[in-house]
């Protein structure tokens, strides 16, 4: 086994969709939606977004867990359209850490 088999299934996501970058699009679905560009990624992202919030709003566990994980793909594509990776977001939430979401709302109000 290698290191980035023991890594978390999100950072080999991430890595793999990272690799894609300088992929042939005629072999990868990753690598032909970034040629596509970043607003291509951030539509497909929203279209998959709208598909997850219409089965959370069903209830059904199962089909949202699968449009979930489409989800979270996308996300990671988009931001790899914009040279952002997962550990830019981990590094944000990271900062958040501790900080109530009505404190931080608070703040912002004053
Ligand atoms: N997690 C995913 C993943 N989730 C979704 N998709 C693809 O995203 C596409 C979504 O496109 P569409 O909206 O057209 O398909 P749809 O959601 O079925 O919707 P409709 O056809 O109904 O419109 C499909 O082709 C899915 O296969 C993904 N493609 C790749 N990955 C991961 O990325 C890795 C690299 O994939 P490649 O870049 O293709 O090698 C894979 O090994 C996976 O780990």
């Amino acid at each position: 086994m290698t290191p980035s088999d023991r890594a978390r299934p999100l950072d080999r996501l991430s890595a793999t969709i990272e690799s894609r970058k300088s992929a042939d699009p005629e072999s990868s679905w990753t690598a032909r939606l970034l040629a596509k560009g970043p607003e291509k990624c951030a539509e497909k992202f929203g279209e998959e977004a709208i598909e997850a919030i219409i089965e959370a709003t069903r209830g059904d566990r199962e089909r949202l867990t699968s449009e979930a994980a489409d989800v979270v793909y996308h996300l990671l594509v988009m931001l790899a359209a914009r040279d952002l990776t997962l550990a830019d977001i981990e590094t944000e939430l990271e900062r958040r850490e501790g900080m109530s979401g009505l404190a931080e709302k608070a703040e912002r109000k004053e």
